[in-house]
């Protein structure tokens, strides 16, 4: 899950104390938190504060938040492994001279020297980073003691990686992290798109979360591993996070073969290939205990790359580079600056700007007119149309932007769950924030979710009344649609009157 865009840095005076610890200088920010170099008052051992703020959240944002950093805190207090980040105390700031500050929780940890996601962005893509074999065996014993002790990390991707003094080695980020009651948990839908399993996609869950498994984790190590041996590059092609997970569906669903990349050793690549088994029963079996001892065993063999064999590989993440590679998918996501980053492999977008068209003299509004169209334009998939997503917003909300149905937690123009609607957030207007109260982030983020939609229904072998499908799985889930093998009764008013809606549009 790509979790978003860093926070605002919270500002922290140099010298500014937390119990025994003295603040120095900025490290950066992430989705929830500031991080700032410190050093222990008594003798100078240095350190990192993690200030976790929800002030910035709406109310609805805070709420899961605040939740977000109640694991955070308890699972970094309760870590106690070389391999996971060592927690020295968590504050929560008293400080009523300062509001941005007073409440904020500070939680003061080792400091790192840089993340595993620096070291990849700063070595040569096909080529091992430093040390290669030596940082995947930590990064497998952290997890199997996580597991051991029926932590789920649910967030494991090399920002999440950090490389301390002497070699150390500590999984980080605790956010998202949860204790397994029975088989597996539920967590807001969040965490990078990049390292989340197949089945997370068809086993969305809409308000309550997504389940996750060990299994996740194990998903994760595998793509994790392949970017640590090649220097960055994504198991599967794509360049952006949605396509590569589309083309890990696809492989998943046996429409493709796993192909990684021919630099990696036999053995890596046997390893790398059982943690990326399509399906959650398989990677079961081999669970991060014995993932653990076979690391360390391909550890003391050594790694070497075996170079001139390479496929194009792509580049995966932020400030890694994104090389171009075609994917059979037929999403096409327009970035935040607004250039195209992927191929389509078919049809061209403009060519469908004429069918599906909003008539001149509807009742769509003028001013949301071009948001629609250009929003419809983000997918190829000839039933998500101008015409269609109109129809849609007219029955979400009758184009109103401010429209709420608080009873069932959903807001705005297309009456997004917050929750829901972070997982799979577009920036429609390029302003740098994706808000669910913004109409054209909001219609840019639902065409591409009903883009999806069509999508699974078509991968499931429903071909028929497709419009109507997606309308009921935007109201309910694509499981639930898939489920009833149709439009479920109880939606059957509601994609009625879209249908209704959709007629007068095109006719
Ligand atoms: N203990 C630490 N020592 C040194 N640097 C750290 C430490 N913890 C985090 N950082 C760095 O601080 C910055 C912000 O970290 P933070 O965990 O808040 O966000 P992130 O991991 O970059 O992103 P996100 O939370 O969105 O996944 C990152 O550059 C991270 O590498």
């Amino acid at each position: 899950m790509d979790p978003g865009h860093p926070s605002p840095a919270l500002a922290i005076p140099e010298g500014y104390r937390i119990a025994d610890w003295t603040v120095t200088s900025l490290i950066g920010s992430g989705s929830w938190g500031t991080v700032y170099a410190a050093r222990r008052t008594s003798d100078a051992a240095p350190a990192a504060v993690k200030f976790l703020r929800t002030d910035l959240l709406t109310p609805g944002q805070r709420a899961s938040m605040e939740e977000l950093i109640r694991q955070e805190v308890r699972f970094s207090s309760e870590a106690d492994h070389p391999n996971l980040v060592r927690t020295h105390t968590v504050v929560t700031l008293n400080d009523p001279d300062r509001p941005g500050l007073d409440g904020v929780t500070a939680l003061v940890m080792d400091r790192a020297e840089r993340s595993l996601h620096e070291l990849i962005a700063a070595g040569e893509p096909g080529t091992p980073v430093p040390d290669a074999a030596r940082i995947l065996d930590g990064v497998a014993a952290g997890l199997a003691h996580m597991h051991t002790r029926g932590w789920v990390h649910a967030d494991l991707k090399p920002a999440n990686i950090l490389l301390g003094p002497d070699g150390a080695v500590w999984l980080a980020d605790f956010g998202l992290t949860v204790e397994l009651d029975g088989t597996h948990a539920y967590i807001p839908p969040m965490g990078s798109l990049d390292h989340v399993p197949p089945e997370w996609w068809s086993e969305r869950t809409g308000v309550r979360g997504t389940a996750v498994r060990p299994t996740a984790d194990i998903w994760a190590f595998g793509v994790l591993a392949h970017q640590v041996l090649t220097g960055g590059l994504h198991p599967f092609p794509g360049s952006t996070a949605r396509a590569r997970a589309l083309a890990a569906q696809s492989y998943a669903s046996g429409a493709a073969q796993l192909r990684l990349d021919d630099a990696l050793e036999p053995q890596w690549r046997e390893l790398i290939g059982s943690c990326l088994a399509p399906d959650h029963a398989s990677r079961a079996e081999l669970g991060a205990e014995e993932l653990a001892r076979r690391v360390r065993a391909l550890r003391k063999g050594g790694v070497r790359a075996r170079r001139g064999l390479r496929r194009p590989g792509v580049l995966a993440g932020a400030g890694l580079g994104l090389a171009a590679a075609t994917v059979a998918a037929t999403l096409v996501l327009l970035p935040e600056d607004g250039a195209a980053r992927t191929t389509p492999p078919r049809p061209t977008p403009s060519a469908k700007t004429v069918p599906g068209a909003i008539p001149e003299d509807s009742d769509v509004p003028v001013a949301l007119r071009r948001t629609i169209t250009d929003a419809a334009k983000r997918c190829t998939d000839e039933e998500v149309t101008p015409a269609l997503l109109a129809a849609m917003i007219k029955a979400e909300s009758g184009f109103d932007p401010k429209a709420s149905r608080p009873a069932s937690g959903e807001y705005g123009i297309a009456m997004w769950t917050p929750s829901v609607f972070q997982a799979w957030a577009v920036d429609g207007d390029g302003d740098g924030d994706k808000d669910h109260m913004s109409p054209p982030d909001a219609i840019a983020t639902m065409a591409v979710f009903t883009c999806w939609l069509d999508q699974r229904f078509k991968d499931n072998g429903m071909r028929e009344n497709l419009p109507e499908l997606i309308v009921a799985g935007y109201r309910t889930s694509d499981k639930t649609v898939i489920q009833a093998g149709g439009v479920p009764e109880r939606t059957r008013p509601h994609v009625d009157t879209v249908m209704r809606y959709l007629k007068e549009y095109t006719r």
